[in-house]
């Protein structure tokens, strides 16, 4: 029999439209259709139609007598929200680090010192399998909480073959077992191990020949992402690592002008990566360079937040033309948080956007961040059933209210697993 679920009266319905195929940029990122007193009907976990009750109904008779039903009236439903950037598999945690940044050591100075993602990383290799597991599950039924219903996750606390192949192997069995949508990405390019601290280009040549081939042939990652930032992999060999995961099949990513401007916006532009991420410090060139392209930039304000950084700058790059999404950069080090609801917040108070525009860039966009726009990130017939009701009358609530989680009932290919704010699925 088939599975069908009605959710009725909802005082908002509000999704993109129209842009599966390409992302929603300039004016189209402050369009979102709303629908009042709006009605879904979803079979099989797949969008069958979306309106008003009176005409689901003359036209789904039949299925109406078997679905489940659920009155969303006083509330608002959007499309499941969408976390395109995370580092979410690591063990241990730095708060000691954070305290020493609020006494003024930089981010930077601490990486340098063998800390940051160097300590993250020796946690992490240490940490077996499941603990991983366990610790990352915890995680992901964290960001359900919070209306996340698809998110990608990188590898790159391993920084050896066969650590980041355990990272990635963690992700792989999420994948089967966890309700939420999982985008693998391989992110050996990360930081440069003690090991090859002399001499950086044997790292370069360890990633490109040993590790590259193993994870593509293994099937364990769809994305290649490198830290392109001074001290860390410069734009040429971030270049040569990106390139090369293009042989393999592995579709470009890249950590981008986050501390220093640094030519990463530019190279993004040039290798056609997938999403230009960070990005605080992108020079104005760079910025017209991903303009003209599908690129998407992907905003981390939380990081901002956290580092105490001056925050990228959406309104302009919006305005020039590129597609910006929002993420959380969850990660132990320079963003702590799950809550891309937050993100949202800080996309209109610090970085000059509209609430309109932080939907956009929650759903659609970031779902084309990491390839998945055709099948999620808005509300429209054929589409999964992903999907969150949040308890506000109003879409302009989720960037008005802060801190506060207003997320009612979430629903992943159809079924719920999140209800009345609690976790429902085991
Ligand atoms: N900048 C590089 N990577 C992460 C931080 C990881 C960490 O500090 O552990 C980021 O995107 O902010
Ligand atoms: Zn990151």
């Amino acid at each position: 029999m088939n599975d069908i679920l009605y959710i009725k009266n909802a005082d908002q319905i509000v999704t993109s439209t129209g842009h599966s195929e390409t992302p929603a940029k300039k004016e189209a990122m402050r369009q979102l259709q709303i629908i009042e007193n709006g009605c879904l009907l979803v079979e099989n976990g797949i969008i069958l139609a979306v309106g008003d009750d009176q005409s689901i109904r003359q036209t789904y008779t039949q299925h109406l007598n078997c679905a489940k039903i659920i009155d969303a009236k006083g509330k608002i439903v959007t499309p499941g929200l969408i976390d395109p950037h995370t580092h979410l598999i690591y063990a241990g945690s730095r708060e000691k680090e954070y305290v020493m940044r609020l006494e003024g050591k930089s981010y930077m100075d601490i990486m340098k010192a063998g800390g940051g993602i160097h300590a993250t990383t020796r946690a992490t290799q240490t940490a077996d399998f499941q603990t991983l597991y366990e610790e990352t599950k915890r995680r992901l039924d964290t960001l359900l909480l919070y209306g996340v219903t698809t998110v990608e996750i990188k590898s790159g606390y391993g920084l050896t073959l066969e650590q980041e192949l355990k990272q990635l192997e963690v992700i792989a069995e999420l994948q089967k077992s966890h309700p939420m949508d999982i985008a693998a990405t391989f992110m050996g390019a990360h930081a440069i191990p003690e090991r090859h601290k002399e001499q950086p280009d044997r790292y370069v040549d360890e990633i490109t020949e040993e590790m590259l081939p193993v994870v593509a042939e293994r099937k364990l990652a769809e994305f290649n992402d490198v830290f392109c930032e001074k001290g860390v992999f410069t734009p040429e060999q971030s270049r040569r690592i990106l390139e090369a995961g293009k042989t393999y099949g592995l579709i470009p990513k890249i950590h981008a002008d986050e501390i220093e401007p640094y030519g990463g916006a530019e190279l993004a532009a040039q290798i056609e990566a997938i999403s230009a991420d960070h990005l605080l410090k992108a020079s104005d060139q760079g910025i017209q360079a991903l303009a003209k392209t599908n690129t998407i930039c992907v905003l981390l304000p939380g990081t901002a937040f956290f580092l105490m950084a001056d925050f990228a700058d959406a309104r302009k790059m919006i305005d020039a033309g590129v597609a910006v999404a929002l993420s959380t950069d969850s990660n132990p080090g320079s963003s702590p948080t799950l809550s891309l609801p937050f993100m949202m917040n800080l996309g209109c108070l610090k970085m000059g956007m509209t609430p309109e525009e932080t939907i956009n860039a929650a759903t659609i966009n970031a779902a084309h961040a990491i390839g998945r726009a055709k099948t999620v990130g808005s509300i429209e017939p054929g589409k999964q059933a992903d999907f969150v009701i949040f308890n506000v009358p109003n879409y302009l609530f989720l960037s008005y209210h802060y801190g506060m989680n207003h997320v009612d009932t979430v629903i992943k290919r159809g079924k719920i697993v999140v209800e009345e704010g609690k976790t429902i699925f085991r």
